[in-house]
């Protein structure tokens, strides 16, 4: 078995002892488990293996903040034998844990909604504009000393001002991503997912009425019927939808095949969302197709060929990577899993996260976001006030 190394402790005679598998940022999180009596114990090295965790869990750990870790059953029973009943992921996408196996061993699995809404989104619109504009292939020419004067056929690129966005998934990163496009850039708007989003097509409805009572094109909404709708009419198409079963893969060949042979595709949401080499090939025989991707799956690798398309922007899962998300983040992650130890309710509302951090007063006492707390039934839902 693997030995953790470098491991740094925070209030080593606390009571609780809450284990953080990776260094993270600001200090609140640690203040507020300390407060509340908790010794704190997290690993500097940046990635650790299953083995790792397992020991770094050792025989006494009342809960465990993680992140892109395989949470499955040889964790959970590690925790569940160490005396743990939570555990936060540090991150509101949690298609890397096995939710079922927590529940069995009675361990709550909370994660960290809302506070990255914004932040990813920004990051999807800073890809989308990238591969309109050609920023990065334009940056590498600059910088290569490739520039001898204005060219009218140089990094030519899209106009996105009039044209379609479209959003596969328009929950709250999908929905706030399409309103930065729409009000920033007034695209018309055409989105697919599971469930109408009421508040985004009235957000659409209103900008329109206002851009025309202006004198200007109003803008549109549409919901599909289907995916292939989406991809057939957008000019830049953004992926926020869960990694489930239903999502795998959901860009594969044939879907690439529908998509205009311009258009820009976006993925900030899980990598395997898109069948990586298939888009491989797809960029290969169709320059003009242009993808910004924040994720990818085989993660922390790329399909091969990927690196080798100029038409690709790739950046290594920086989404949610602004100070006060990131913080934020931590902040959450770390108040699931003291609300679970001393056994705090649930709060009511996972979308209205803002209680939690302000810094002046104390959080309410409560699990920000636990997601099998109806299955594990000890829960009661904190009212909001
Ligand atoms: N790249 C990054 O750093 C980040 C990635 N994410 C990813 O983004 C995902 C979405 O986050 P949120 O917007 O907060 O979640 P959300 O739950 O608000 O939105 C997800 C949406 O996907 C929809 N959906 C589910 N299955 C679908 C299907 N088969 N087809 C179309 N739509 C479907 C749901 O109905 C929902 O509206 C997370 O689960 C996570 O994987 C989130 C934050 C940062
Ligand atoms: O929150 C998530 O799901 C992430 O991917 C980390 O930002």
């Amino acid at each position: 078995m693997a030995t953790p190394i470098s491991i740094q402790v925070w209030n080593p005679s606390g009571k609780y002892r809450v284990v953080s598998t990776k260094s993270m940022p600001g200090t609140r999180w640690i203040k507020l488990l300390t407060d509340q009596d908790c010794r704190i114990c997290t690993e500097k090295k940046t990635i650790l293996s299953v083995e790792d965790i397992v020991a770094l869990i050792g025989d006494k750990c009342d809960g465990v903040i993680g992140l892109t870790e395989d949470w499955g059953e040889v964790l959970f029973s590690a925790l569940r034998r160490a005396g743990g009943t939570a555990f936060s992921n540090m991150a509101v996408g949690y298609n890397n844990v096995d939710v079922s196996a927590a529940t069995k061993h009675g361990i709550a699995v909370g994660n960290t909604p809302g506070v990255l809404t914004e932040t990813t989104a920004e990051l999807a619109a800073s890809l989308s504009l990238a591969a309109a504009r050609r920023i990065v292939e334009a940056d590498q020419f600059m910088r290569a000393g490739l520039y001898d004067g204005w060219l009218p056929h140089l990094f030519v690129g899209n106009l996105l001002k009039g044209q379609t966005v479209g959003v596969i998934g328009a929950g709250r990163i999908g929905s706030a991503y399409a309103r930065m496009m729409i009000e920033g850039f007034k695209m018309n708007l055409i989105y697919y997912d599971l469930y109408q989003s009421t508040r985004l097509e009235k957000f659409v409805t209103a900008y329109g009425q206002f851009l025309k009572a202006n004198g200007e094109q109003p803008v549109t909404w549409k919901r599909a019927a289907t995916m292939e709708d989406v991809l057939r009419d957008a000019d830049v198409i953004s992926l926020h939808p869960v990694l489930d079963k239903t999502t795998y893969h959901l860009i594969n060949k044939e879907s690439l095949a529908i998509m205009k042979k311009e258009a820009i595709l976006v993925n900030a949401s899980r990598g395997p969302v898109i069948d990586e080499a298939a888009l491989v090939e797809h960029l290969k025989v169709n320059p003009m197709f242009r993808v910004g991707l924040d994720v990818f799956e085989d993660e922390p690798y790329m399909k091969p060929g990927l690196a080798d398309q100029k038409n690709a922007i790739v950046v290594p899962h920086i989404a949610s990577a602004s100070k006060w998300t990131r913080e934020g983040m931590a902040t959450l992650a770390a108040l699931n899993v003291l609300g679970r130890i001393k056994g705090y309710p649930l709060w009511s509302d996972p979308n209205r996260v803002d209680p939690f951090f302000d810094e002046n007063t104390p959080p309410p006492p409560a699990c920000p976001s636990i997601v099998n707390g109806k299955q594990l039934g000890t829960y009661i839902c904190m009212q909001r006030t």
